[in-house]
């Protein structure tokens, strides 16, 4: 789309050319042209040549994208939500992209801090109100409601916490105002696909680029917020490790049913002094433990920076996973050459956004709709067992698979259960898939880092 013909062997435009071109016929000088005009039209002119250069480089640009990704590996994470994808995409990060990763630790230590607070709040309101929970037990029993909350003196102790830790959960509101959807009911963090939210919590990539001084007006106001949550959290350190501390919370949060090693939050909290300091920086564990609700479909380019394999390129669309989310993922079916599905073996857990569905049987239901797909036929499948972690410890609590999945009468066990989801998940593919194809299984804990 260039204002400039197209040449003639010698490297000139051919007169007919210059004269069916419709740029030039626009700034042919009319007759009787006064000098003011000519340089007005040779300056309009020029404007027009640099606008169609900019729109040809572009356009170029966009080429060379859509030739790269042409040739690019395309990699499609499915799951339901929390099943791990967006921690099995930062694992990707941090083995293939390590630098840019680095750059991004001071977005995770926000979150790390926001994931903390909210798990507070989650006990805060636990105490508040102990009969009705604020955040539903994870599992299906029903269990019956503290006793110990009848003692006024306990009661007492808990008021003063509260009202101690107030200014630091109305910091915490203010943060989450700046990053997240507010539009959206969830238990968790939300942001929307896009790097924004990253950039507001101080992620500058290496592009660059010049900021307006609206775009700085609102940088000092998410830095202040920032930083006073810092400030906050730092002032807050003793209450937190006294309400954590309290056998008599432990024993409330388990009266109530809530798994708290089920809940990002909580992991934090067996860190709070190292958390809540103002030189805090996140470990790579503690980035794969941070919690943020992917809503939309983000796509991630990686170009490897390692020497074995630099300038090898692939790109990830890492999905939302709750039910509302998942029409989203058609559109990238098209691309994709490979899928990596999470599914954790969750059998004993419902889903957050309906409390009456069994998050198995709702991870096997999205497995068989991949499987069958003739849009995904030509797809390798991969299956990450996820959570292995959660599984085992769920296991030597004593939950047993057969309360939940009467047809299981193996061991209560790891190896034997694996075993037993993993053949009903290949028995799946085999059935469905329109071609045959490999079943190729992991069996994975994504916040350890492979
Ligand atoms: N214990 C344990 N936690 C995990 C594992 N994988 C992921 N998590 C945690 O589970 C939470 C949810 O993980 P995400 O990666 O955000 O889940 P997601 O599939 O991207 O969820 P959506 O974005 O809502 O679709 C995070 O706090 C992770 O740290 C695992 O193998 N073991
Ligand atoms: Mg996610």
């Amino acid at each position: 789309m260039s204002i400039q013909t197209r040449r003639n062997g010698r490297g000139k435009a051919s007169s007919s050319e210059l004269h069916d071109n419709p740029f030039i016929v626009q700034y042919k000088p009319p007759s009787g042209e006064t000098e003011e005009e000519r340089i007005r039209r040779i300056r309009k002119f020029q404007d027009a040549q640099r606008a169609s250069k900019e729109i040809d480089e572009g356009l170029q640009e966009a080429k060379k994208l859509m030739e790269r990704r042409r040739k690019a590996l395309k990699l499609l994470l499915l799951g339901q939500a929390e099943a791990g994808k967006s921690t099995v995409l930062k694992n990707f990060q941090m083995a293939f992209t390590p630098a840019q990763f680095q750059r991004e630790r001071v977005v995770w230590r926000t979150i790390i801090q926001l994931n903390l607070i909210h798990a507070v709040k989650m006990i805060i309101d636990v105490l508040s109100n102990p009969e009705s929970p604020s955040s539903p037990s994870d599992s299906d029993s029903t269990l019956p409601p503290s006793p110990c909350l009848s003692n006024h003196r306990v009661n007492r102790k808990y008021r003063r916490l509260r009202l101690s830790l107030s200014p630091l959960l109305s910091v915490e509101t203010n943060v989450n105002k700046i990053i997240s959807n507010a539009r959206v009911e969830s238990q968790d963090l939300c942001v929307r696909a896009g790097g924004s939210w990253k950039s507001k919590l101080g992620f500058r990539d290496s592009g660059g680029g010049r900021r307006s001084s609206d775009t700085d007006y609102s940088s000092s106001v998410e830095d202040g917020a920032i930083s006073d949550l810092t400030r906050m959290l730092e002032a807050s350190s003793d209450d937190l490790t006294t309400l954590w501390a309290d056998p008599e919370v432990r024993g409330m949060l388990a009266s109530t049913g809530i798994l708290i090693n089920n809940h990002p939050g909580f992991f934090f909290l067996h860190d709070i002094a190292r958390v809540t300091s103002a030189t805090y920086e996140p470990t790579d564990s503690d980035i794969l433990r941070a919690r943020v609700r992917t809503i939309g479909v983000e796509e991630h380019h990686i170009i490897c920076e390692g020497e074995g394999n630099k300038g090898s390129e692939f790109f990830i669309a890492d999905v939302g996973g709750a039910r509302n989310s998942r029409s989203s993922w058609i559109p990238y079916f098209d691309d994709a050459q490979a899928i990596l599905f999470l599914a954790p073996l969750s059998f004993d857990q419902m889903l957050e956004e309906d409390r009456r569905v069994n998050r198995l049987e709702d991870t096997m239901i999205i497995w068989r709709g991949i499987c069958s797909s003739a849009l995904l036929a030509h797809c390798i499948l991969i299956i990450f067992f996820n959570k292995k972690d959660i599984l085992q410890h769920t296991l030597e609590s004593g939950v047993p698979v057969s309360k939940y999945v009467p047809s299981y009468d193996g061991p209560n066990e790891v190896h034997a259960v694996t075993k037993y989801f993993k053949a009903r998940f290949k028995s799946s593919l085999k059935k469905l898939s329109p071609k045959p194809r490999p079943f190729i299984s992991y069996e994975t804990s994504a916040v350890v880092r492979s």
